[in-house]
């Protein structure tokens, strides 16, 4: 049974899920650094919010550790890179708190604009400062929203509810989808110039890290308003501050913080500054959702292999995953056979999938071809890495499919070219689950691949066959199946014998060293 440790606050539901799935889970909330390193070895999966920071240090330790789903979207507290790397698949829930994150956004925008908690506090302390709070209408003001993704876009269509202009600010956002929005889509510097009230929805990576600084926030109206419910390293908090004192910034409202927990921040303090603590994805609905949402992903990849929301791999469908696991395995064995017998760099690989396997989903067999073709090669790789190491090393990788197969249901070729050739290896599956390679450098076999090989490249000769079972015999090596395959009487031809245990080095110098062998190799799968 898998093991999933919980180690963030979720909604009890997710325990409820993991249970009724038949996944055994442990929460542990509040750990530290070391007490997580202690114990994460035990788990299968991972289920965590924004507290638990998923490190290489963790990862390292981690041995057993195959998801790390994120109930929330932000996933800047888990290493993907180094995640990736170990094989460990990282899943969010995109959707599951956009609305309720928005919908506190638009919360912060009113906040600001009628200063509703500094009215409450002094209210609050019997002062009744009537004339203090003068607040502005948002009806007629133009709100920049940064980043119009799934929570700017929700943001967007509640500001133009409120009568407001909407401009947004995303590389990503096409023309057609800003004019269903019913937003402007502009550049940066004309958001920052036009802008009343300025928005940010943008993940943080390098291109957003401190996309609000004092150059920015210097290019803004005087009297602008800024509000962060994304993530803190967006806006540069001294020029912030600076600007809020000058008056040029009349009030920002903010949810998230450079360094959290947040106890001790440079805003803290200033009459114009309203502050939450991380708290947009508040809300009881959202955090079902979301972990109900975690929950069930989490179990579906550890119980069926099925990948939902993956940062790091391609999704597979419950659906797709049963009816691709006998082509993964095919495309483990095509890849490893071709990395085992690739002696030099790699320059391209070719990937064509023919007749029933076309229409599938396909992107889950390139990733394990990958990874059995470079994992001979290279240490430590795995088939959420492996896509992303070839792409890394310059390896070109092209995918073909066609509908139509002439001898098979379904065939997979694999082409490698490296620096000095180009080989070719050809599987399908027997009964549609039993993998065979049946073509290898254009010389047609119909083998089973077994956990010991030894791959033979010889002249067609005769005794050959002879003196070869004489060698492996007297190397007290049993030979479990036996394939050939031949170009043409006489010419170039192969041997794939399926043996019982690995072969030794003097056998295979042995088998090498016979008459009319050209290459010789032990493969292991
Ligand atoms: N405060 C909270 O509790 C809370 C809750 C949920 C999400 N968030 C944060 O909100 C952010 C947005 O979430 P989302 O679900 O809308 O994500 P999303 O991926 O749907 O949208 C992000 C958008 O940012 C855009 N973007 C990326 N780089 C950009 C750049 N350099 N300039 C402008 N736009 C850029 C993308 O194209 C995308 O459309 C995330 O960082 C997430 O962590 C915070
Ligand atoms: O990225 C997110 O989903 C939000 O920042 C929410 O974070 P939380 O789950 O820690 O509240």
């Amino acid at each position: 049974m898998p093991k999933v440790l919980v180690s963030d606050s979720l909604s009890p539901r997710a325990v409820e899920i993991f249970k009724a799935r038949g996944v055994e889970v442990d929460v542990k909330t509040g750990l530290k650094p070391d007490e997580l390193a202690a114990i994460i070895g035990e788990y299968d999966g991972l289920a965590i919010r924004s507290a638990t920071k998923v490190t290489k240090e963790i990862l390292d330790v981690a041995t057993n550790l195959k998801v790390v789903g994120r109930a929330g979207i932000g996933v800047d507290n888990v290493d993907v890179p180094y995640a990736s790397q170990k094989g460990v698949v990282v899943m969010n829930t995109p959707f599951g708190n956009a609305i309720t994150t928005a919908e506190h956004a638009i919360a912060m925008m009113f906040a600001l604009a009628r200063q509703i908690p500094q009215a409450n506090a002094s209210t609050h302390a019997s002062k009744w400062e009537k004339s203090r709070f003068m607040g502005v209408e948002l009806t007629g003001k133009t709100l920049g929203i940064i980043g119009c993704g799934n929570i700017g876009s929700i943001v967007a269509t509640r500001a133009i509810g409120l009568r407001m202009k909407v401009l947004a600010f995303d590389p990503f956002l096409t023309p057609d989808r800003a004019v269903d929005l019913g937003v402007e889509k502009v550049e940066l510097d004309d958001l920052i110039a036009r802008a009343d009230i300025i928005s940010l929805h943008t993940p943080l990576t390098d291109k957003t890290r401190g996309i609000l600084d004092a150059e920015a926030i210097g290019r803004m109206k005087k009297g602008v308003r800024i509000i962060n419910c994304a993530r803190g390293g967006l806006i540069d908090e001294a020029a912030l501050k600076a600007a809020l004192e000058s008056g040029h910034v009349a009030g920002a409202a903010l949810d998230v913080f450079e360094k959290e927990p947040a106890k001790d921040n440079p805003l803290f303090g200033l009459d114009t500054v309203v502050c939450t603590p991380h708290l947009g994805a508040s809300t009881s609905e959202a955090q079902e959702n979301v972990a109900l949402q975690v929950a069930e992903q989490i179990s579906d990849f550890l119980l069926t292999g099925a990948v939902t929301n993956a940062l790091n791999m391609p999704s597979v469908t419950a659906e797709e995953a049963p009816r691709l696991r006998p082509y993964m395995k095919l495309c483990d064995q095509l890849g490893g056979f071709a990395g085992q017998i690739t002696e030099t760099g790699i320059r391209t690989v070719r990937i064509e999938y023919q007749g029933g396997v076309a229409g599938l989903n396909t992107k889950p067999l390139t990733a394990t071809l990958l990874r059995g073709l470079l994992s001979p090669l290279l240490e430590a790789v795995n088939m959420v890495s492996a896509p992303i190491v070839a792409r890394d090393r310059g390896i070109e990788v092209l995918e073909t499919k066609t509908e139509t197969c002439r001898d098979y249901h379904s065939l997979i070729k694999l082409e490698v070219t490296t620096e000095r050739q180009t080989r070719g290896v050809e599987g399908t599956l027997f009964g549609d689950a039993l993998p065979r390679i049946v073509d290898i450098n254009g010389i047609g076999v119909e083998a089973e691949l077994g956990a010991d090989m030894l791959y033979l490249i010889n002249d067609d000769k005769p005794g050959f066959i002879g003196s070869l079972g004489t060698t492996i015999g007297e190397a007290g090596i049993n030979i479990a199946s036996f394939h050939l395959g031949r170009a043409k009487e006489g010419g170039q031809a192969i041997c794939l014998l399926q043996v019982d245990g690995p072969v030794p080095e003097e056998a295979l110098a042995a088998v090498s060293a016979l008459p009319h062998v050209v290459q010789a190799k032990a493969l292991k799968f």
